[in-house]
């Protein structure tokens, strides 16, 4: 069997006006988390509704469980569970009448992974409550519990923490690492709450305008993640002329409030230091850091060329 659990070649949709999707080959590994990264409008809704067969592809395949097929297409989809723009639930019944309704109408035998799902997502407590009165968070998880009720293998969930409470989301994030880690279910999901997605992914997807910029992994993303020193002092001038006369370099940059990066030397803050204040330099700010996702990110958007 393919190590892979979806990929897609050239995949493009174009609306009228639009086109949502751009030639994305994506391709996620079994067993991955994969963090799905874009702003409003990237396309990221549009790949997922081709993905689940709820759209048809302008251009371009997508193979799910080595099946690309349209035919085995429909039968690999069947071992998807997804969440797409929040769930589509009955208002005027419970939490159990709504999971049953979705295990008959997708032919999922046995009633007995209900009460299951329902403990899984934390909603076991929830009665004779009708959905309509729930909160957000509590539709999220009761949607959460939809796409798991077949216990499937790949979970794609579209942006699934929007407006869950903090607590909420420590909850969903343990519930998708443990289904990861003890039933190793694969995930694909959205999100744009980028450090959240720092926090469980394992794999990263970066769309913007249709495209699909970079595809790399946790570890990729930290080694890439720039790391160095944050220098401030009382002349800034004073601080750039010591560290190329003194210690030979030009790997830093002056930004606007005068604060220094300096990539070199990140290992030796006391070198750095001591050379700075032996030439005269005061010292107000000095401390080791490093871009976390969210900068990468924005870096990487507006960092130029995406053609
Ligand atoms: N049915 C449609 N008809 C025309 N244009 C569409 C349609 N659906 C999406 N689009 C357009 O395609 C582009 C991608 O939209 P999409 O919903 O996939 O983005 P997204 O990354 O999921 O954003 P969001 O987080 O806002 O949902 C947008 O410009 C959107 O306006």
């Amino acid at each position: 069997m393919s190590e892979y659990i979806l990929r897609t070649s050239g995949l493009t949709k174009k609306y009228k006006h639009t086109t949502a999707l751009n030639n994305v080959n994506l391709s996620i590994k079994k067993g991955a988390i994969y963090g799905f990264i874009g702003q409003n409008g990237a396309g990221k809704s549009t790949f997922i509704k081709l993905v689940a067969g709820l759209a048809f592809a302008s251009e371009g395949s997508i193979e799910l469980f080595g099946e690309i097929d349209p035919e085995k297409l429909i039968e690999a989809r069947k071992r998807v569970g997804t969440i797409i723009e929040g769930p589509a639930l009955f208002p005027h019944m419970t939490a159990k009448q709504n999971l049953e309704v979705h295990r008959v109408q997708r032919g999922i035998p046995g009633k007995e992974c209900i009460e299951k799902t329902l403990a899984l997502v934390g909603l076991q407590h929830t009665g004779k409550k009708k959905t309509r009165n729930f909160s957000l968070g509590m539709k999220q998880r009761l949607g959460l519990a939809m796409a798991l009720l077949s216990e499937p293998e790949f979970l794609i969930l579209d942006e699934p923490i929007n407006g869950l409470d903090p607590m909420g989301v420590v909850e969903i994030r343990e519930l998708l690492l443990k289904l990861n880690r003890e039933k190793g279910t694969t995930i694909l999901i959205s999100s744009h709450i980028l450090s959240e997605l720092n926090l469980l992914a394992t794999h990263y997807g970066i769309i913007h305008d249709g495209k699909l910029l970079e595809e790399l992994t946790a570890k990729d993303l930290q080694e890439k993640c720039q790391h160095y020193l944050h220098i401030k002092v009382d002349k800034p001038h004073q601080g750039v002329a010591v560290l190329e006369e003194e210690l030979g370099t030009k790997e830093f940059e002056v930004m606007p409030d005068g604060i220094i990066k300096l990539y070199k030397f990140v290992g030796e803050p006391g070198l750095v230091s001591t050379t700075l204040a032996a030439n005269g330099a005061v010292i107000e700010q000095f401390m080791p850091m490093g871009e976390d996702l969210e900068e990468y990110f924005t870096k990487l958007i507006g960092g130029g060329n995406h053609e």
